[in-house]
């Protein structure tokens, strides 16, 4: 199975000058209704959790736990970035992230933003529960360099060292 990639946010508001907007506002419901809206319009993807299965947790981040999960029957894994209770400076976060997402998802050596999951908070308000995003099935590479560095060839190195570069440079012409 093959997902959509919606790279593309809507136009009006995708200029830098809404992108500061949101970024720089104090009031979380704009961030939001932001999210909201681009999930109607179907320029972000929503997953809705109950499709998720066999879940497992495979890391701790600066957001909260990763996991990794299988969407709806298929043999296609997804990778959670999960949000225990987001406050206003993590809604914010999230927004930038995923402006940012946008602006690299047409790089190959970045993982690709696929969607987001959410719920309803108490106040009957939008939760988001999780960044949805390419799981990258060959671990980290301080952990696969610990097991394979003696069979790598000079050639592998150097395609790492490329591809490594290329994906930090993406980042940086991005301002990250
Ligand atoms: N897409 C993914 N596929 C596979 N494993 C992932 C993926 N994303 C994260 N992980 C695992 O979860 C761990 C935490 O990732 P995460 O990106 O949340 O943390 P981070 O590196 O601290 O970044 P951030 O500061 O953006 O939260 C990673 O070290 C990795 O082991």
């Amino acid at each position: 199975m093959s997902l959509n990639k919606y790279q593309t946010f809507p136009l009006a508001k995708n200029s830098d000058l809404f992108k500061n907007e949101i970024e720089n506002n104090e009031n979380t419901n704009i961030s939001i209704d932001w999210i909201e809206d681009a999930i109607e319009k179907k320029y972000i993807k929503y997953y809705d959790c109950k499709y998720f299965s066999d879940i497992q947790e495979i890391g701790t981040g600066g957001f909260g736990k990763v996991y990794r999960v299988k969407w709806k029957n298929s043999e296609y894994y997804l990778a959670l970035k999960t949000f225990k209770d987001p406050d206003n400076v993590t809604i914010k976060e999230i927004v930038r992230e995923l402006n940012f997402q946008r602006d690299v998802d047409h790089h190959n050596n970045i993982i690709r933003f696929h969607g987001i999951s959410k719920s309803v908070n108490s106040n009957n308000q939008m939760k988001i529960d999780s960044l949805v995003m390419e799981y990258a099935d060959g671990g980290n590479l301080r952990g696969y360099l610990k097991e394979h560095f003696n069979n790598l060839t000079w050639n592998d190195k150097l395609n790492m060292a490329l591809q490594l570069a290329c994906a930090v440079s993406c980042l940086h012409s991005v301002g990250q």
